[in-house]
């Protein structure tokens, strides 16, 4: 793999530039500048507190960040700066789609209906913004029979199909996370953010995701950036690492090396980097 050093403007898809959040007087990130790589799975580590979710919610809009800038690249070269769109635009025109650390599914709503919702945008303009839908305009039923077979393509993939009918909130907490990113998915993302995915998984389900998410790289061509604590996970399907530890970088680069970082073991055990050695020797690492 290609140290993330070298990483070339056009491989680029995500650029996080000098980018600073405060609340207050409490600094969360504090100038934060890393790349995310086309075709890869980035992932964005660090302690409890260190700024991970502070991160995704400036790149999805929820939160616009005091200074810097972030910025999209498609494929075709158009670019998006993160920070200044809205965040219903963040998904529709640059296409970034995320998922919560809390599940945040349509519980009453059926599974295809989960799907289906995420790809409402899409069935609006084709409506025309008109009762188009109702009276069947062919615009309307092409757009919509593509959301139907992208639902069912994603229900298999994340083997949901025998529950389409059923009510997401019935569904075991493992499927909920799976079909969180089959929704997300649906609305078509160029990059998928995906907020601690593994959480509250068991090893198998944790295995199952994993494959999933190599699969969504592979064979859906969508790049992702992932926080997550899981290090089995992090350290199996991660192309490249980022490691915050109070708001600031500390490490950026191959899984192996990042594992290996002193600053990175320090920041976990929470000891000062000259005590690792000592720490390590007495835990046995
Ligand atoms: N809306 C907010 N208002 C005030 N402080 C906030 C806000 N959002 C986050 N913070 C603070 O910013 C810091 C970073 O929080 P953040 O949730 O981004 O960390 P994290 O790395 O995602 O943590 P965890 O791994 O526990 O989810 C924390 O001190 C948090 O209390």
């Amino acid at each position: 793999m290609a140290n993330p050093d070298l990483v070339s403007s056009t491989d680029t898809i995500l650029t996080v530039d000098h980018l600073t959040m405060r609340f207050g007087g409490l600094i969360a990130i504090n100038d934060l500048s890393f790349k995310a790589r086309r075709g890869e799975i980035t992932a964005l580590i660090g302690p409890n507190g260190a700024g991970k979710t502070t991160v995704f919610n400036c790149i999805t809009g929820f939160y616009k960040p005091t200074e810097g800038m972030i910025t999209l690249t498609h494929t075709d070269g158009s670019h998006y700066l993160l920070e200044r769109l809205p965040g219903h635009s963040v998904s529709w025109k640059a296409k970034v789609a995320r998922t919560f650390q809390n599940i945040r599914l349509f519980s009453g709503m059926t599974i295809l209906e989960n799907l289906l919702v995420a790809q409402h945008n899409r069935l609006m303009i084709a409506s025309g913004f008109t009762i188009g839908g109702l009276i069947g305009l062919p615009n309307f039923r092409r757009a919509e029979g593509e959301a139907v077979d992208k639902a069912k393509y994603w229900l298999e993939k994340v083997g949901l199909t025998d529950r389409a009918d059923d009510p997401a909130g019935d569904l075991p907490y493992g499927a909920q996370r799976r079909l969180e990113i089959a929704r997300a998915m649906c609305t078509g993302p160029v990059l998928l953010c995906l907020d601690e995915p593994a959480a509250g998984l068991n090893p198998r389900e944790s295995l199952e995701l994993n494959e999933l998410l190599l699969s969504i790289r592979e064979i859906d061509k969508t790049s992702l950036l992932l926080i997550e604590h899981d290090m089995s996970v992090v350290m199996q399907i991660s192309d490249h690492v980022v490691v915050l530890d109070y708001g600031t970088k500390i490490a950026d680069g191959l899984p192996e090396a990042v594992r290996n970082d002193p600053k990175v073991i320090a920041a976990y055990l929470g000891v000062e980097d000259d005590d690792v050695e000592k720490i390590e020797a007495q835990v046995g690492l």
